[in-house]
């Protein structure tokens, strides 16, 4: 720790929050945690007893225009990221936001052109797949052109429960928001029609939530992929994809771990969620987000990146409730940029 640290405050420490403030604490050089917020003081106090040096903030607001915090983790859930966002860019601070960067395509884009205003970019967006060793070498080799052309994506995103607050749209716009990003930085291109269709439901869910889904994703150059997003698969965390192209194929996630034979068995462990899947992909991704923003840059997805996933997400959930495939609809990087 120095004096040169960038002095990060976290707003909302539940489960994602929480784990991003031990990385911060412990784990990344170059930043050091100050304060926390989350209106569950208790949660909040708890967390900071656990850590040195942390103080506890009463309001988002205050975290964020506090003049001893440097760069701010927003890690509240989505419906609060466009106020404390825009906040954060008032104050010209650094951000890293949890995906989504916010829960529709409206609010999405008066964040990107908010930030456009202040000249410089503020804000990344947790989209911490791009950072995954795995999603990385998958981009690398795809880029390298050794396979042909891309053509398409086979894509499987599990979870074992989610709360009970995560209905249908929100399996839309909170998890397959990963495979909308995914799909738009392994291609390079738009998704420019989307379909999300609803299988025979679980039962072991609430009435009425639709899950599993399938989303079917067309890009604008006309590759195409799929996904099977089933966040109460009660087994444990899976995310894989398949890359198809021209020359061969490419897979990642298939969890190969140490495998085990014992009473009759054999096999390894399916990970619980996402915290161990993606641990590796969350610290490389806050490292290179604090070597950023200590030089006023950032290292990652960028708020049009979240603004395009919000609203390929609006109208993936438009055809949930429709039945029928949807058109994206997004105003041209020229409208906003020039
Ligand atoms: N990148 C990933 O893989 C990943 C994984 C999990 C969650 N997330 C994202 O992280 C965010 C938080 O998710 P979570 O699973 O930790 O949720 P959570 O419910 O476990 O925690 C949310 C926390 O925010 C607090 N909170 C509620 N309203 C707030 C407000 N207005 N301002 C500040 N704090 C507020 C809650 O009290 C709670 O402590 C979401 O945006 C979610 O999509 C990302
Ligand atoms: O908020 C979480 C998180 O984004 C996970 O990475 C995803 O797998 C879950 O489905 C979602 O609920």
């Amino acid at each position: 720790m120095t004096q040169h640290d960038l002095r990060i405050g976290i707003i909302g420490v539940g489960m994602m929050g929480a784990d991003h403030a031990e990385r911060v604490a412990r784990r990344i050089s170059g930043a050091r945690l100050v304060a926390v917020s989350d209106p569950d003081t208790e949660r909040a106090t708890a967390l900071a007893a656990a850590l040195d040096g942390v103080r506890v903030i009463g309001d988002a607001q205050a975290l964020i225009g506090d003049a001893e915090v440097d760069a701010v983790i927003i890690a509240s859930p989505g419906f609060a990221h466009a106020e404390q966002l825009m906040a954060c860019l008032e104050h010209g601070k650094p951000v890293l936001c949890e995906k989504p960067l916010t829960m529709d395509t409206e609010s999405s884009l008066r964040v990107v052109e908010a930030e456009h205003k202040v000249g410089r970019p503020l804000i990344q967006v947790g989209f911490m797949r791009r950072f995954d060793p795995e999603y990385a070498g998958l981009k690398r080799l795809l880029d390298s052109g050794e396979l042909g052309r891309t053509l398409l994506l086979h894509n499987v995103h599990r979870n074992r429960t989610v709360p009970e607050t995560f209905r249908s749209e929100m399996i839309v716009r909170d998890s397959l928001v990963h495979e909308v990003d995914v799909a738009r930085w392994l291609f390079d291109d738009e998704i420019a029609r989307i379909t999300v269709h609803a299988p025979k439901p679980t039962s072991l869910v609430g009435e009425g939530v639709l899950d599993p889904q399938l989303a079917v994703f067309e890009m604008a150059g006309g590759a195409m992929a799929d996904v099977e997003v089933f966040v109460n698969f009660q087994v444990g965390y899976e995310v894989r994809c398949e890359a198809v192209a021209e020359k061969g194929s490419a897979t990642i996630g298939l969890g190969v771990d140490v495998l085990t034979k014992q009473a009759g068995h054999w096999g390894g462990a399916v990970p619980d969620d996402f915290r161990v899947r993606f641990g590796l992909a969350y610290d490389i991704e806050v490292q290179r987000w604090v070597n950023a923003a200590a030089k006023g840059e950032i290292d990652g997805p960028t708020a049009w990146d979240g603004y395009a996933a919000a609203a390929v997400c609006t109208a993936g959930v438009q055809s949930l409730q429709e039945g029928r495939p949807v058109e994206v609809e997004m105003v041209s990087r020229s409208e906003v940029f020039g």
